[in-house]
């Protein structure tokens, strides 16, 4: 299993290098129109370049994204937060490649996603995303095994066993292969679909509140497994969330408001991103005062 590494001790020697200090700016600048950018730097693992999405049309149309720019590096933990209907959900759905974007271009290492057709964007989910969701989405009538061995069939691979036993032991579940998502307490569910997220190694697994279904104690051994997958592997995990602890596992939180980016903390304690939330809820609060 990954150590409890927690939150006392899970910085890295990334510390060193994240943010990075000189050049490759991890936020683009903000309002670009152009979907063209500066070349995608090597350590780039997603790149949002003027994103925009809106839902209806015309006077009635609602922006929940107005033009996202944002770079994740490689091997890092992103959190995003924002006040209900902030835009958090329609960003992770692009930023994934699960919803298209009406402007502006996601790409995914050097692979632009906005450009792709459908099958060669399902091809791309199962074979380079890792998904993990509030609600863990296993397949009951199958073993712990097999449902984490469900991706790399689903992309053609070999069902490999021993990969299987690699990452359920990572999560700490090697000694439960052999049961059903049912015989497993919510936590470990959890643990059994991050095992599943990660066992094609994707190049960025992103989590949709993946702690919400959880209480304080499961949910900080998911987030520390979120954390060592980081640190450990070299994973890139994206995580969209509402809980400030939660969010303070992250090398960064990242803040929408009103489908804009609306400024970003770097290893922040939930304190911190609690009053940041605080304020952009106030301000949500006063523009429908003013409206
Ligand atoms: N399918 C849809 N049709 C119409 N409007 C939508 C649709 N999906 C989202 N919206 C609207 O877009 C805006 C952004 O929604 P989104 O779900 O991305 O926000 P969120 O920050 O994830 O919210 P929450 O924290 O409440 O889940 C909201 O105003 C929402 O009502």
């Amino acid at each position: 299993m990954f150590g409890r590494g927690g939150r006392g001790t899970r910085r890295t020697k990334r510390d060193a290098e994240y943010p990075p200090q000189h050049g490759s700016p991890v936020s683009t600048g903000g309002g670009s129109p152009m979907p063209v950018g500066p070349p995608v730097p090597a350590d780039c693992a997603v790149r949002l370049e003027a994103v925009a999405k809106a839902y209806g049309r015309g006077s009635s149309a609602v922006h929940a994204l107005r033009g996202i720019d944002l770079v994740i590096p490689r091997a890092t933990f992103t959190a995003v937060m924002g006040p209900s209907g902030s835009g958090k959900s329609t960003f992770l759905h692009c930023a994934a490649g699960l919803d298209r974007p009406d402007a502006g271009r996601v790409l995914l290492g050097a692979d632009d996603l906005t450009a792709m057709k459908e099958n060669q964007l399902t091809r791309l989910r199962r074979t380079r995303l890792g998904f993990v969701f509030q609600a863990f989405n296993l397949l009951p009538s199958l073993t712990v095994e097999k449902n984490v061995l469900l991706p790399l069939r689903l992309a053609g691979q070999r069902p490999e066993r021993g990969r299987a036993a690699e990452v359920l032991a990572m999560v700490g579940l090697d000694r439960h292969t052999r049961r059903r998502p049912a015989q497993l307490s919510g936590g470990q569910q959890q643990r059994v679909a991050i095992a599943r997220a990660l066992v094609t190694r994707p190049d960025v697994l992103f989590a949709d509140e993946p702690t919400g279904a959880l209480d304080t104690t499961t949910a900080a051994e998911v987030l520390a497994l979120l954390r060592r997958a980081v640190d450990d592997t070299g994973a890139t995990v994206v995580m969209v969330t509402h809980d400030p602890v939660a969010a303070s596992y992250a090398d960064r939180v990242v803040f929408l408001a009103e489908g804009n980016l609306a400024g970003e903390l770097y290893r922040p304690t939930p304190e911190a991103i609690a009053a940041r939330m605080v304020d952009l809820s106030q301000g949500n609060t006063r523009q429908r005062q003013a409206a």
